[in-house]
C-alpha cells in the first residue's frame, strides 16, 4: 500500500483553531489539487476527531473526475475510512451517506450495539486493535479490500500515529499565508510527539499555489529504519 498524507496548515503550522473549527486554509487551486489526489486514490482516511469537527463528505467535487473513475471501472468516489476506536461517528454524519463505501475502523472494545447501529447507518465496520485502533492492522484490512493507494486527510492525532508507526510514504503539505496561533490548536502532527529519531523527509518539490506554497516530501523514515 502507498500512503500519502495531505494537509493544509497555516504559516505557524496549525490545521485549525483552538476551538477545532475548520479553517479554509487552501485556496481554489489547492482544493482542485486535493480533488485530483482524491480521484487517484482508492480510499481517503480521516480520524474521528475530523469527523466530529468538520462533518466532511470526502467525495469528489468534479463530476468529470467521477466519470473518469467509472470509465476505468473504479467506483465513482474513493472509499472513505474513519479511524474511530469506540464508534463515536454520529449516525447522521455526511460520511455515512451512499455516495461511496465507508469503512469505520473500530477497536475491539466497541459494543456490538454500536457496531450494528453504524452498519445500519451505512458503514462497513472493521475491527483492528484492542482499546485503540491499531493502524498497521487497519491498513492491512484495507489492503485486503483492494486499497493500494491510500490518501490521509488528517487530523493531527492520526497523522502523528501514522508517522510513529512508519506507515507514511509521502507528505503533501500546503502552507497558507496566515497565522492561526494557539497552544491548543491542532497542528500537522500532534500526539505525544517525537523526542528523538525524528522521521526524516526528503523535499521533492516546492510549488507556489494560490497565495501559499505546496511542499511535497518523500518520507525517508526514522534513522533506525534507514
Ligand atoms: N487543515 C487540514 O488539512 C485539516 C485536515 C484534517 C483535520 N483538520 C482539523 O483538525 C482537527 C481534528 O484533528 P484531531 O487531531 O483532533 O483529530 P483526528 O486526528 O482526525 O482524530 C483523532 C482521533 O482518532 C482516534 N484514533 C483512533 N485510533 C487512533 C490512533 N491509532 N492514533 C491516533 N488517533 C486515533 C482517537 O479517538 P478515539 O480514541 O475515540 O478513537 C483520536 O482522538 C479539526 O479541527 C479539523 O478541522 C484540518
Ligand atoms: N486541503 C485542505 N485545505 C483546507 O484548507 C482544509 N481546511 C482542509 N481540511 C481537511 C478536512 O479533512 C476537511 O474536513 C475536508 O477537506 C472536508 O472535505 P469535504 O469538502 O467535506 O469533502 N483540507
Amino acid at each position: 500500500m502507498h500512503v500519502v498524507v495531505n494537509a493544509a496548515a497555516s504559516a505557524d503550522g496549525k490545521l485549525s483553531t483552538r476551538r477545532r473549527e475548520q479553517v479554509e486554509i487552501s485556496g481554489s487551486d489547492d482544493f482542485a489539487r486535493v480533488d485530483r489526489l482524491r480521484a487517484t486514490s482508492d480510499a481517503v482516511l480521516v480520524g474521528v476527531g475530523t469527523v466530529l469537527a468538520d462533518d466532511p463528505h470526502l467525495t469528489l467535487d468534479d463530476p468529470s473526475r467521477r466519470q473518469e473513475r467509472e470509465a476505468r471501472g473504479d467506483p465513482r468516489n474513493p472509499a472513505r475510512v474513519v479511524v474511530d476506536s469506540s464508534g463515536r461517528t454520529p449516525l447522521d454524519a455526511r460520511i455515512l451517506d451512499d455516495e461511496a463505501t465507508t469503512y469505520v475502523v473500530v477497536a475491539d472494545e466497541t459494543t456490538a450495539t454500536r457496531k450494528a447501529a453504524l452498519e445500519d447507518a451505512g458503514a462497513e465496520v472493521l475491527v483492528a486493535g484492542d482499546e485503540q485502533v491499531s493502524l498497521p492492522e487497519a491498513l492491512a484490512k484495507l489492503d485486503e479490500r483492494g486499497v493500494d493507494d491510500l490518501m490521509v486527510e488528517g487530523g493531527g492525532e492520526i497523522i502523528y500515529s501514522l508517522f510513529a508507526a512508519g506507515l507514511v510514504d509521502e507528505l503533501s503539505l500546503y502552507v497558507g499565508s496566515l497565522v492561526i496561533g494557539g497552544r491548543d490548536a491542532p497542528t500537522v502532527a500532534d500526539g505525544p510527539g517525537f523526542v528523538e529519531s525524528f522521521p526524516r523527509l526528503s523535499l521533492r518539490e516546492v510549488t507556489h499555489i494560490d497565495d501559499g506554497v505546496l511542499l511535497q516530501y518523500d518520507v525517508m523514515g526514522r534513522p533506525e529504519e534507514q
